[in-house]
């Protein structure tokens, strides 16, 4: 069956005790997944994009600003999607077009190996429209599968298959733009990312290697890791939380925080919201991914937090799952 157009009914997979599909006008139609206790997952068809990721305490844990814009604006927070180019890099839009087009339904993806554990989640589909074509000439399919795990924990897998009939290849850049929520930029350390090389938005691009400590906030940041680890930690002292960030296919890492002047200057951020937010972002920049006609890229965040008790030091997967 071919996968629903925006406006077509919500699919029979969605009415299950662990979704909800909630219509709302503008392009603000949602899908809800819910996990045990009060986890939950919100995502707007608009941008494909998650808009709020909840813990079993109903805690949000995803950053939205409080001055974020409807579309057809690109939405400040939660994960949006970028996509066929991460940033400037390229003539298209910044971050490419797929956080500002209506993604649809896919009520009948090829499959995915996933854990019978997961009841909670959900199928998107991004086609190219005429428009689009006439911008970037490639036709694509980009499935996105949404997740909620038992535990509480969120992935995003996108599968972007190149369907070009003319024998083309086409080359991207991509990114989760992970919006984190936290307690104070200035009491938050990055484990995973000591002794990487980056380039430095900030600094034209040039390439640097960071140093061996773990990561601390105190001004602007926009840089680039390159060959980042699979798994990085964000480490909320005043939470007692650490996010846990996996990738898969993704080989670099952009971390951001605009800091107090870049936000004063963005409209859609609030002045002293910097202090509340970080973005580590799971991204395919400095090698651009190519796709020969038939080909499929497959790339996997993996979110969860989890009760720090973390001392700083070399990434320790047992005391990140286990506290
Ligand atoms: O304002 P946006 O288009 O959403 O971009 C927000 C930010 O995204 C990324 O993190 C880039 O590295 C930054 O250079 C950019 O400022």
């Amino acid at each position: 069956m071919a996968a629903a157009t925006p406006h077509s009914p919500p699919p029979q997979q969605l009415s299950s005790p662990f979704l909800e599909y909630i219509r709302a006008p503008g392009g603000l139609d949602k899908v809800v997944l819910r996990g045990r206790r009060s986890c939950s997952v919100e995502i707007r068809l608009f941008g494909g994009q998650v808009t709020s990721w909840k813990n079993d305490h109903g805690e949000e844990l995803l950053f939205v600003s409080s001055k974020a814009i409807k579309p057809p604006k690109p939405f400040r927070g939660g994960i949006p999607i970028c996509f066929p180019q991460f940033g400037t890099q390229g003539n298209l839009e910044q971050h490419g077009f797929a956080r500002n087009r209506l993604w649809a339904i896919d009520d009948n993806p090829p499959p995915l190996p996933v854990n019978p554990a997961i009841k909670a989640f959900v199928d998107l589909i991004l086609k190219p429209s005429e428009d689009d074509l006439k911008m970037w000439p490639h036709s694509f399919e980009f499935r996105l599968r949404i997740a909620l795990g038992a535990g509480g924990d969120l992935s995003l897998t996108s599968r972007i298959r190149n369907t070009n009939t003319d024998g083309r290849p086409f080359s991207y850049t991509f990114a989760y733009h992970t919006y984190f929520s936290v307690s104070d930029i200035s009491e938050v350390r990055v484990e995973g990312l000591e002794t990487m090389d980056y380039l430095d938005n900030m600094k034209g691009k040039e390439r640097f290697t960071e140093q061996g400590d773990a990561i601390v906030f105190e001004s602007e940041v926009d840089k680039v890791y390159l060959a980042a680890p699979s798994k990085v930690a964000i480490i909320d002292h005043d939470m007692r939380r650490t996010f846990v960030v996996t990738k898969e296919g993704l080989p670099d890492a952009v971390v951001w925080n605009p800091w107090d002047k870049k936000a004063k200057a963005m409209q859609d951020f609030g002045d002293s919201e910097y202090k509340h937010m970080l973005c580590v972002e799971p991204a395919a920049v400095e090698k651009p991914i190519t796709l020969k006609p038939g080909e499929e890229w497959k790339g996997r965040l993996g979110l969860s937090a989890v009760p720090s008790s973390y001392c700083s030091g070399q990434l320790d997967p047992l005391k990140v799952l286990h506290g």
